[in-house]
C-alpha cells in the first residue's frame, strides 16, 4: 500500500518555482474518495468568495503514503471573520467554536464537519501553546509546522504544494524538522515524540536520525516536563506500538527522557527489547511493552501519577509486573496452556482472559497464544443452590465444598458435569 501516489504513476510536472517551492500534479483519482458531496459544497463555497481552500499536515503525509487519512484538516487563505460570513451567507452551520481563537472554524455539510484553519504563523509560543497571527502566505503556515513531512499542501485541483522536501523526505523515509529542529522543539516539546512516533512511521531502518536532530532533543528534553501527562500519554502509547519501539525506547534513554515521561529512572532497556521482539507482531498493547520497563509495582503508580493512564491501563501494567515470573509452564503439566485457562478460572481480575493474552504475547508464547485465544472461559456446573438441595444447610460447608468440587472439575480438564461432580459429594 505504501508509496501508491510516490510511484511513477504520478503524473504531469514538477517545478521548482518561487521561493524553492515545489509543485507536482497528483491525479485527483488517487484521493477522489474524500470528494464526498460535503467537501464538494465546502468547496464551492470557497470558489465562490475566490478563496483558497488546501488539505493540509498529516492528511497530504498520508494521502502521498497511500493511506487514508483519519482526520482531514483544511487550511486557507480565508480569515475566521472572512469564513463565518460565507458560512452564514451559504446557511451553513457552523459548530464548535472553541477553534476560532486559532483560526479554525469548524462547518457542518451534509452531515459531516470540516475543519477549516486560517494560514498562521505562531508569534508567540511557551513550549505548549502558541499565540497566533493570521497570514495569506502559504510559506509561513508550512513553517511554523513540526516536520517536513507533515508541512505540505494539497490543492483540490490535485497540486502537491512542498516548500521544506517534505515530498522528497517522504520519499526517502526521512523524517526532519522543518528548518531548525531546535527552534521546532521549543515551540512545542511534544514535538519530541511526535519526531519519534513518525520515526517509526515513516524510518526504514532504527537509527537513521541526524545528529542535529538528536542533539536538539537531548538538549531540550527537559521541555516535556511541563507537558500534560495526557498529552505524553498518546504519542508514547503509539510510539510503542509503532515500527522500531524498541530502538525508539532506548533512544529515549540515551536522550535522557525518560525521567520526564513517567518511566523508570532504571527501566530494564534488555528486558523491554526482549519482549518487543517477542510481542511486536502479535498487536500488542502499549502498555504490554512498555510493562518490561518497570522493575516494580511501584514505579507503575510513579508512572501513573505522571500519566494519568486508563485504569484499565494500569492494572494491565501491574498483571504484567506481577505475574510474568509466578504465572509460567509447568515441567509438571503435560497440557501447557493448564496453568493459564486455571488462572483465569479462579481470577477475580476483570478481563482476566486478555490480561492472560497480554501476558503470553509478552513472553512470546505463540502456540499459547492462538490456542487461549480461541479458548472460552467454560462455566463451572455447580452452585450453592444445588448443594443446598443435597441438604448441605451451613454457608461453610458449602463454601468448603464448592471449592473442592472446583479443584476436582479443574482437574478433568473442566470436563465433568454437574451429576459427575455431585457423586463426589459425601453426605
Ligand atoms: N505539535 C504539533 C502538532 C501538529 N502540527 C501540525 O498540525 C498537523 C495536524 O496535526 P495532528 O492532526 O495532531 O497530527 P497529524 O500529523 O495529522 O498526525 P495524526 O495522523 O496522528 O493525526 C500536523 O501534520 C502538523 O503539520 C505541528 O506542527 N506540531
Ligand atoms: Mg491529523
Amino acid at each position: 500500500m505504501w508509496s501508491r501516489l510516490l510511484s511513477p504513476r504520478v503524473s504531469g510536472r514538477a517545478s521548482l518555482c518561487w521561493r524553492s517551492l515545489f509543485t507536482m500534479q497528483l491525479k485527483t483519482s488517487e484521493f477522489q474518495s474524500l470528494f464526498t458531496d460535503g467537501l464538494n459544497g465546502l468547496a464551492e463555497v470557497f470558489e465562490k468568495h475566490q478563496h483558497e481552500l488546501r488539505i493540509a499536515g498529516g492528511a497530504v503525509r498520508d494521502l502521498l503514503s497511500g493511506k487514508r487519512p483519519e482526520d482531514v484538516d483544511f487550511a486557507t487563505t480565508a480569515t475566521p471573520e472572512e469564513m463565518k460570513h460565507m458560512f452564514q451567507t451559504a446557511g451553513i452551520r457552523m459548530i464548535n467554536n472553541k477553534g476560532e481563537k486559532h483560526g479554525t472554524i469548524t462547518a457542518r455539510l451534509h452531515n459531516e464537519s470540516f475543519e477549516v484553519t486560517t494560514l498562521r504563523v505562531d508569534v508567540q509560543t511557551d513550549g505548549r501553546h502558541a499565540e497566533v497571527e493570521f497570514t495569506t502566505d502559504w510559506q509561513k503556515d508550512a513553517e511554523r509546522r513540526d516536520l517536513t513531512i507533515n508541512s505540505m499542501f494539497l490543492g483540490l485541483d490535485g497540486t502537491l504544494y512542498d516548500y521544506y522536501r517534505g515530498y522528497e523526505d517522504l520519499q526517502n523515509r526521512k523524517v526532519r524538522f522543518v528548518g531548525s529542529a531546535e527552534q521546532r522543539i521549543k515551540e512545542d516539546y511534544l514535538r519530541i515524540l511526535r519526531y519519534f512516533r513518525f520515526y517509526g512511521r515513516v524510518a526504514s531502518e532504527p537509527g537513521d536520525h541526524e545528529s542535529e536532530t538528536l542533539t536538539a532533543i537531548r538538549e531540550n528534553g527537559h521541555g516535556l516536563g511541563a507537558i500534560s501527562g495526557e498529552r505524553i500519554w498518546v504519542e508514547l502509547k503509539k510510539l510503542a506500538v509503532g515500527n522500531h519501539a524498541a530502538h525508539l525506547l532506548q533512544l529515549i534513554y540515551s536522550l535522557e527522557l525518560a525521567q520526564y515521561l513517567g518511566l523508570p529512572p532504571d527501566g530494564d532497556i534488555d528486558e523491554m527489547k526482549r519482549v518487543w521482539q517477542n510481542a511486536k507482531d502479535r498487536s500488542p498493547k502499549p502498555m504490554t511493552i512498555l510493562a518490561a520497563l518497570f522493575r516494580s509495582p511501584e514505579q507503575v503508580e510513579k508512572m501513573d501519577i505522571r500519566l494519568k493512564v486508563s485504569r484499565e491501563e494500569k492494572n494491565l501494567a501491574l498483571f504484567l509486573v506481577k505475574y510474568r515470573r509466578e504465572l509460567c509452564k509447568r515441567e509438571d503439566e503435560p497440557d501447557s496452556l493448564k496453568p493459564f485457562t486455571d488462572f483465569i478460572i479462579d481470577s477475580r481480575e476483570l478481563d482476566s482472559q486478555s490480561k492472560v493474552c497480554e501476558l503470553l504475547k509478552y513472553k512470546g508464547e505463540e502456540k499459547l497464544l492462538s490456542e487461549l485465544s480461541r479458548w472460552s472461559i467454560p462455566r463451572f456446573p455447580i452452585s450453592g443452590h444445588d448443594l443446598r438441595k443435597l441438604g448441605i444447610t451451613s454457608g461453610k460447608e458449602i463454601g468448603a465444598t464448592l471449592q473442592k468440587l472446583r479443584d476436582i472439575w479443574k482437574k478433568s480438564h473442566y470436563q465433568m458435569d454437574k451429576d459427575e461432580l455431585l457423586s463426589y459429594v459425601k453426605l
